[in-house]
């Protein structure tokens, strides 16, 4: 489980996280949601370590192992948990190849594993057929399935997604589904997505939170997610 207790968080004087108390549950795939602008890249960006955290905690628990502190990690555990991420602007190298890209995925963590590219291709087949093709070639979805296969080559314990159907169609949408469930249920693997449509959380997700300006609102079940509490948080009133 990743838990995040009392987790605080500033761009220079703005104060854009505030005590922010979250746990996502291990192998489950929990959607983060709320407006624009309410802080959910932020909190993706602490929870990988891509901004640096003002105060509280962030602390990821799996069985048989210690905690992990993800803010202070004693050295002996700089590698660990293993964070797949794809940010919103699917960060890849668009010049070199599709192996390349995933062999230089698989170097980063320093310790590569040689059956890395083949699992990988098992999930995106597709890929597999223009593995020699330059990434700048590929379509749109393509290359968000490069960026995803990038994240993924290192069977990371943490799936982080940021808004990955922004801009995608409806036939992506569905591919995308599909590999979550199957990423989610047959590997056991964390997802945290943070996406606004509301339909697609509600079919791949089995926990939401929802963020609004920086605090943490409501959690749950994703069943809970209804309504009253979209009107309530995310309409133009909620807004103000
Ligand atoms: N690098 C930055 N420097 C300064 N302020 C930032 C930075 N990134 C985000 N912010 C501000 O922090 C707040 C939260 O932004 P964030 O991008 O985390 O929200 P979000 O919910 O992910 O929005 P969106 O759905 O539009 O991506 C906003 O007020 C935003 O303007």
């Amino acid at each position: 489980m990743l838990s995040l207790r009392a987790v605080n968080q500033f761009y220079g004087s703005q104060h854009t996280l505030w005590n922010v108390d979250l746990d996502f549950p291990q192998g489950m795939c929990t959607g983060v949601v709320g407006l624009p602008g309410m802080g959910k890249t932020t909190l993706m960006n602490c929870i990988a370590g891509k901004v640096p955290v003002e105060s509280g905690s962030i602390i990821w628990y799996e069985a048989g192992a210690p905690p992990r502190d993800l803010l202070n990690p004693p050295p002996e555990q700089r590698s660990g948990p293993e964070i797949g991420y794809v940010s919103q602007d699917r960060r890849i190298f668009s010049q070199l190849t599709i192996e390349e890209n995933l062999h230089i995925a698989m170097r980063a963590t320093g310790k590569p594993n040689p059956n890395a590219k083949n699992d990988v291709y098992d999930l995106f087949p597709a890929l597999y057929g223009v593995r020699q093709t330059r990434a700048n070639t590929l379509s749109p979805d393509d290359q968000y399935q490069l960026a995803l296969a990038n994240a993924l080559v290192n069977r990371p314990h943490l799936l982080i997604l940021d808004e990955p159907l922004h801009g995608a169609g409806h036939s992506f949408a569905q591919k995308l589904g599909q590999l979550l469930v199957r990423l989610n249920r047959e590997l056991g693997m964390t997802v945290l997505l943070a996406e606004q449509q509301m339909s697609f959380i509600r079919r791949v997700a089995d926990r939401f939170c929802m963020l609004y300006r920086g605090r943490n609102v409501a959690q749950g079940h994703v069943n809970e997610l209804d309504d009253e509490l979209i009107a309530h948080w995310m309409s133009r009133e909620a807004r103000r």
